[in-house]
């Protein structure tokens, strides 16, 4: 018997024939909390309903994802691994373009999968060398070869590794310049956005290429390392949530899912990821969304934030 799914609707990503349910599970967090852990919580969001997960080579989680996987199907929470959405990432460190398939290849094998639905270049950066510390070096940090890479990717999906490809921290202009190579249009592009960093132009280019969004912290990273409380303390959207009889998280995630746009939002406790699955059938008002639209903006997450403020670095971080 397959668990017992809330109703969380999907999306047709382009290349893709499996379609993406709109709510992922992220599962990011420093410190880590360890293989058990991680394990427990992706089983429990299996048992929510949750059937899209999000990890990469850098979170150190694509292990424990991918036994919780074998154990979801062991416990028969779901038939088969087919019956989920695995996103992993490419880690900076492995962006030259001949190392891009046996990353891949690498990811694989942590998850001990045989595909993952979705491969993103996770920045638009290369290092040259792994991160061992936090700000890296600046002779580390180079450009990233666009059109070498994205032919790598393209490779990967091709080999069958992955069933779609896409980027993550992707500017108009850093898309533009890879759309001008691609043989296969990314199937989405991953990046910070919540009520108060709401993306407008970027969504609206990627709309116009039938490129996907998916807005990750779309609770502005509450309470982690690379985060902010300013979301969930929100007094404009507490009014919302009041007014609707729904919390703050749920206001913030139900504004990104009426943009049209997927989510990866985290959460490891049992209460809260059911929580945030409770935003599929009620709506914001035009007045609701008239006084989000208002809310002062700011990016969340920087590059500089992980690599330190290096040249490139700032550059990336600059462009939207
Ligand atoms: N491509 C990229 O570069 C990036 C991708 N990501 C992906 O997106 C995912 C989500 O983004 P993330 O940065 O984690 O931030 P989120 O905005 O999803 O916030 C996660 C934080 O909010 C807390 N939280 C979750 N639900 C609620 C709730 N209902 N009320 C109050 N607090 C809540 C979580 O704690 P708790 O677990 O205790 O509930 C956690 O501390 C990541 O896990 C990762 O998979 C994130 C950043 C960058
Ligand atoms: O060390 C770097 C960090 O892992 C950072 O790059 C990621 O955790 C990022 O916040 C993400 O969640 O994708």
């Amino acid at each position: 018997m397959a668990g017992a799914g809330a109703a969380i609707p999907s999306v047709k990503l382009s290349g893709c024939e499996k379609a993406m349910p709109v709510m992922g599970m992220g599962t990011a967090l420093f410190p880590p909390v360890g293989l058990e852990a991680t394990k427990a919580a992706v089983l429990e969001a299996i048992k929510a309903g949750y059937r899209h997960f999000d990890t990469a080579f850098v979170y150190g989680t694509e292990q424990a994802l991918g036994e919780a996987v074998v154990e979801a199907v062991r416990l028969s929470l779901v038939d088969s691994r087919d019956d989920l959405f695995i996103t992993t990432k490419l880690w900076i460190s492995f962006s030259e373009p001949s190392q891009i398939v046996p990353a891949c290849k690498m990811s694989l094998q942590n998850l001990g999968l045989e595909y993952v639905d979705l491969y993103l270049i996770h920045y638009p950066v290369r290092l040259t060398e792994m991160m061992t510390k936090i700000p890296v070096p600046a002779e580390i940090v180079k450009h990233l070869d666009m059109k070498g890479a994205w032919e790598a990717m393209e490779e990967c999906k091709n080999l069958g590794l992955t069933k779609a490809i896409g980027v993550s921290n992707f500017s108009c202009k850093m898309i533009q310049q890879l759309l001008s190579t691609a043989k296969i249009l990314p199937a989405l592009n991953q990046v910070e956005m919540n009520p108060l960093w709401q993306q407008k132009k970027l969504r609206d280019f990627c709309m116009e290429k039938g490129i996907h969004v998916t807005a990750y912290s779309p609770l502005g990273a509450n309470n982690t390392m690379w985060g902010d409380n300013r979301i969930v303390e929100n007094h404009v959207i507490a009014d919302i949530a009041k007014a609707r009889g729904k919390t703050i998280a749920q206001v913030a995630l139900r504004w990104a899912y009426e943009q049209g746009v997927s989510l990866a939002c985290k959460s490891f406790n049992k209460e809260r990821m059911r929580e945030n699955l409770q935003i599929f059938d009620w709506t914001l008002s035009d007045q609701d969304l008239e006084k989000i639209s208002q809310l002062p903006q700011a990016k969340g997450m920087t590059l500089a934030s992980i690599l330190g403020p290096h040249d490139i670095v700032l550059e990336i971080d600059a462009e939207v």
